[in-house]
């Protein structure tokens, strides 16, 4: 991917399999998040392509995508805050199973919605705010019931760029345990910097740096790469050494 001249994304390539763990780490301005806009279809590549399970996704406008199951998710802006919880999440059901709404009946009614949502909240561990406001939420509800809506969608892959960035650290461990918790056949693909989840959370750690690809593995070996260390990781690694 290139803007102009600058290459944000040079020659990277790949695969995540079916349940994966996957953190997405570098340094600020290496090109984390123009690579998940790439994914999702937020920006289309200026060379290559993105595959989800053998097809060609590259063409494929995001609507397209998220029906194929590759759903990002932490884009709060797009909650219906006048809206419950419940119901934030029942249109999502709603979306995906091609429903319309009708305005004469409540769209969590129907027993098929509502067994969805009530199973998403459940999963994320917020079923007791079914009932509340958007608007009255704290930030992190808000990231969990993106997550919710992202996991009514029925993902194949779940793209998460920094779950828990700006959330205060008493309601940050709540979106940690609920990431936790989604089903294990669904492949996640994280931008985290903070290190002490990136263990906790992934299988895999692929390292960004100036827009190149420089590491892809086991998080064990991460903090060993010296490339890694140069580029980013070196004060962790060292303050965990010296710890
Ligand atoms: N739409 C755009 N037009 C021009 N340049 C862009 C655009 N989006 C990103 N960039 C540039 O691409 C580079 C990579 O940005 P990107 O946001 O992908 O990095 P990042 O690794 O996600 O950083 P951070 O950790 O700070 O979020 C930066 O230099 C940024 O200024």
């Amino acid at each position: 991917m290139s803007f102009g001249g600058m290459r944000v994304n040079d020659d990277i390539s790949f695969s995540i399999g079916k349940g994966e763990r996957v953190a997405l780490i570098g340094p600020n301005g290496a090109g984390k998040t123009t690579l998940v806009n790439v994914i999702s279809g937020d920006l289309t590549p200026s060379q290559g392509a993105v595959h989800l399970a053998g097809v060609d996704v590259t063409a494929l406008p995001i609507s397209d995508r998220v029906d194929a199951g590759l759903i990002r998710t932490f884009q709060i802006t797009r909650l219906f805050k006048s809206l419950t919880v419940a119901q934030n999440v029942a249109l999502a059901v709603m979306q995906r199973k091609g429903l319309t709404r009708n305005i004469f009946s409540s769209p969590m009614d129907r027993p098929d919605v509502r067994r969805e949502w009530e199973r998403a909240l459940g999963t994320l561990g917020i079923a007791h705010l079914a009932d509340r406001q958007v608007s009255q939420l704290a930030y992190g509800q808000q990231r969990l019931l993106d997550l919710a809506i992202g996991l009514a969608l029925e993902p194949k892959v779940l793209l998460l760029d920094e779950p828990a960035a700006g959330v205060p650290s008493e309601e940050s461990s709540k979106i940690i345990e609920a990431i936790d918790r989604l089903p294990s056949d669904i492949a996640v693909l994280m931008i985290e910097h903070d290190m002490d989840l990136v263990f906790r959370f992934a299988r895999r750690v692929l390292v960004l740096a100036n827009g190149k690809l420089i590491f892809q593995g086991d998080p064990a070996e991460v903090t060993h790469h010296q490339e890694v260390r140069r580029a980013y990781l070196g004060s962790y690694a060292d303050a965990r050494h010296a710890s």
